[in-house]
């Protein structure tokens, strides 16, 4: 997404490296330099001109808060494109360069949608030219109750870690992990890639969090006793967003609404299962997953960030089994106790 900018981020000032290391704030300001280069460049080769004059719209693809995409053909070579347009009302023309030029500067990756070098300004929009996914985001994919197949849920982890791996090394963090920005083009997930770089900034960015949390959103951003000028971004918010997608896909819900112990019953309930680690204490919606899905999602969702793991740390754990077998006495159990809770639940109201 894109959209007015600046009330929430801020360079990192260098007396206070808050809690980033001299390495990573050089990182993060390496990568700032390299983004402004290129936005310099594009912002000076900018196409004036109507979509009808070089395009032909096929169909919409989709529509998000501030974009709306377009499947075109080109006017002489009927090639297919996808076209993002971003409304000036709500979109300054710094906006729409900067998430145009990150998407031309992640590209290269196999598990991130190539942006064409073509930044196009009409009377009302600015838009630019990406590869068109004809198989949709992932959202339209997981069932609720159900995510998705194991083998499509280890492909889309596979390819996402890889891809958020791509990011962070470019000094980069993508802060925007989620189905809708999953884009698939092949069915099965055996390919899908990541979208939607207007949340993206450099490491050590300072940032507020600038709406109520969402479940993707990692808890040291929700915390009130954050610093008030805001706290310097890091790879580890991609690898907590990471997690609870994967929870997601395999199971069909989200972990909890928002990471905050004292509004979120089910946050709670997963900090108590983490403090104790006995089988007796696992959440109900936590039913289903095998031991190793346990420990990767352990991992990933870490409520220290400093002692999370990265987004590779999927790796590891791909080709076994993260789904209690369908029949096995381990699940049965633990969905006995998730509808003994369910019924306790239902008892109480
Ligand atoms: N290259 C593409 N090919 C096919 N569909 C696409 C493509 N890019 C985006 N879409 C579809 O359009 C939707 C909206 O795009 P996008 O997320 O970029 O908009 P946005 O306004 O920035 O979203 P947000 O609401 O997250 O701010 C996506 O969820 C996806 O379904």
């Amino acid at each position: 997404m894109t959209g007015e900018k600046g009330e929430e981020d801020g360079e990192a000032p260098s007396r206070d490296l808050g809690e980033l290391t001299q390495e990573e704030l050089r990182e993060g300001r390496a990568a700032a330099r390299a983004l402004d280069e290129v936005l310099t460049l594009s912002s000076q080769a900018l196409v004036r001109a109507e979509v009808e004059d070089l395009y032909d719209e096929v169909r919409p693809l989709g529509q998000g808060r501030f974009g709306r995409v377009l499947l075109v053909t080109h006017r002489q070579r009927g090639t297919p494109m996808a076209l993002k347009l971003l409304s000036k009302a709500s979109t300054t023309r710094q906006g729409f360069l900067y998430e145009f030029c990150v998407g031309l500067t992640l590209g290269s990756h196999p598990g991130i949608v190539t942006t064409y070098g073509i930044g196009l300004e009409t009377q009302a929009c600015y838009g630019f030219l990406s590869e068109p996914a004809l198989h949709g985001d992932l959202i339209a994919l997981i069932q609720p109750k159900k995510g998705l197949p194991e083998s499509a849920t280890q492909l889309c982890a596979q390819q996402l870690s890889s891809a958020l791996e791509h990011v962070h090394s470019r000094g980069l963090v993508y802060r925007d992990l989620k189905p809708e920005n999953v884009l698939v083009f092949e069915p099965g997930c055996r390919r899908v890639k990541l979208t939607d770089f207007g949340h993206t900034r450099p490491r050590g960015t300072l940032l507020r969090l600038a709406g109520p949390p969402i479940p993707y959103t990692a808890p040291e951003l929700c915390s009130p006793t954050h610093r008030p000028e805001g706290l310097p971004i890091q790879p580890s918010l991609d690898a907590w967003a990471l997690g609870v997608l994967l929870f997601c896909l395999l199971t069909g819900y989200f972990p909890w609404d928002q990471p905050l112990p004292s509004e979120d019953p089910f946050y709670q309930d997963f900090l108590d299962w983490r403090g104790s680690g006995k089988a007796c204490d696992r959440p109900a919606p936590w039913a289903g997953l095998s031991p190793v899905a346990d420990q990767l999602l352990g991992v990933l969702l870490d409520p220290r960030p400093r002692h999370r793991g990265p987004v590779g740390s999927v790796r590891a754990f791909l080709g076994q089994s993260w789904q209690e077998k369908a029949g096995s006495p381990e699940l049965a159990r633990k969905r006995g106790e998730r509808e003994e809770e369910e019924e306790k639940e239902l008892g109480a109201e």
